[in-house]
């Protein structure tokens, strides 16, 4: 009974023998240079324990640091799906919940994200789309980042900026068209911020700088044009409480590269990065603290279109819908704002 209930014996120790030289003794003579080698077997099994150690020890190493220095990465939200709705509910960074509980009916009950292809129609996007490519004929970065703030008139143009409203052939560059559509998805985007965040509209105001961005692969010339900096909007902006993107051309059609990244860390070295694929028409919303640290991929190809609104929550900082005429040109400045450096992170 006892012989036939396990391994035979032998084979038992024939298992056992297989590093000891035994069997190998035979297959590694046949290989080796010279007659009488029996004495270098020891050695060479020595040899393969010692390299048998250095591959565990490296693939130890690997897997410590494979799971303490490691980056996840999540899609949000991709180009090909119609999104009614998807939110990250995050903690408030302990800044941003400092500063925002001074303003009654302006608190989040969570911090957070979302991202909507309900909000805004593609017909709605393609009419700020044309809006945008009207205004950018007027004025470019000579690098891959241009801007187009309707609000104080500023406009890329080569390493600079210059007024739209000033340009007298810009003139009639906007349509009635353009600007309703303008100042509707703009509402329209302030009310899914209060309802998302369930704060009361009244208490959340457009502000500074709310602007056109148009990104393409070129070389950039100033640190405007450095658009991929990861940044914490609060940080850069100091007015800002809500950002909003509205995307306006679709990632991996209209160009490549240029997703938004979330980065999330975790600890020290845990870092997780949580993309949305721009879609037209598609808008992010976030609280602008360090809870929703992020950048824009470098853009490899084509032209990518978006609008960052912004929200405060601070009177002070509110700003009116633009009047899209020289009218609105009180600075010395030609309406191009001081702080016109802090609009491209
Ligand atoms: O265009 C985007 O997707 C993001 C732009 C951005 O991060 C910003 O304007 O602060
Ligand atoms: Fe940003």
């Amino acid at each position: 009974m006892s012989e036939g209930g396990g391994p035979p014996p032998a084979v038992r120790h024939r298992k056992k023998s297989a590093g000891d030289g035994g069997p190998r003794q035979n297959r590694k003579s046949k290989f080796s240079s010279g007659a009488g080698t029996g004495g270098s077997s020891p050695s060479v099994a020595q040899q393969h324990q010692m390299w048998a150690r250095v591959v565990l020890m490296v693939a130890i190493a690997a897997i410590v640091y494979f799971t303490t220095f490691r980056t996840r990465e999540k899609k949000f939200a991709t180009q090909r799906e119609v999104l009614e709705l998807r939110s990250q509910p995050l903690d408030c960074s302990r800044a941003y919940l400092e500063e925002i509980s001074k303003f009654a009916g302006c608190i989040p009950a969570q911090c957070g994200r979302f991202v909507s292809d309900k909000i805004v129609s593609t017909a709605e996007a393609g009419i700020l789309l044309d809006l945008a490519r009207a205004g950018f004929e007027h004025g470019q970065s000579s690098g891959g980042a241009s801007i187009l703030d309707l609000h104080s008139g500023a406009l890329s143009q080569g390493t600079q900026f210059v007024n739209i409203y000033r340009l007298p052939e810009a003139r009639r560059v906007f349509t009635t068209q353009h600007i309703n559509v303008y100042r509707h998805v703009k509402e329209k985007v302030r009310q899914a911020v209060a309802d998302h965040f369930r704060l009361s509209v009244d208490g959340l105001h457009l502000t500074h700088p709310t602007f056109f961005s148009r990104l393409t692969n070129g070389t950039a010339k100033t640190i405007h044009d450095e658009y991929w900096h990861p940044h914490v909007d609060k940080e850069t902006y100091s007015s800002f409480h809500y950002t909003t993107l509205l995307y306006l051309t679709d990632y991996g059609k209209d160009f490549t590269g240029g997703r938004f990244v979330f980065i999330d860390s975790e600890g020290k070295h845990n870092r997780t990065n949580v993309y949305i694929e721009p879609r037209r028409a598609r808008v992010s919303g976030f609280t602008s603290g360090a809870e929703n640290m992020h950048h824009v991929e470098q853009v490899t190809g084509g032209i990518r279109f978006a609008i960052t609104i912004s929200f405060t929550c601070d009177p002070e900082h509110a700003m009116g819908d633009p009047k899209m005429t020289l009218e609105q040109d009180d600075g010395e400045n030609g309406g191009v704002p001081d702080d016109i450096n802090q609009t491209v992170p």
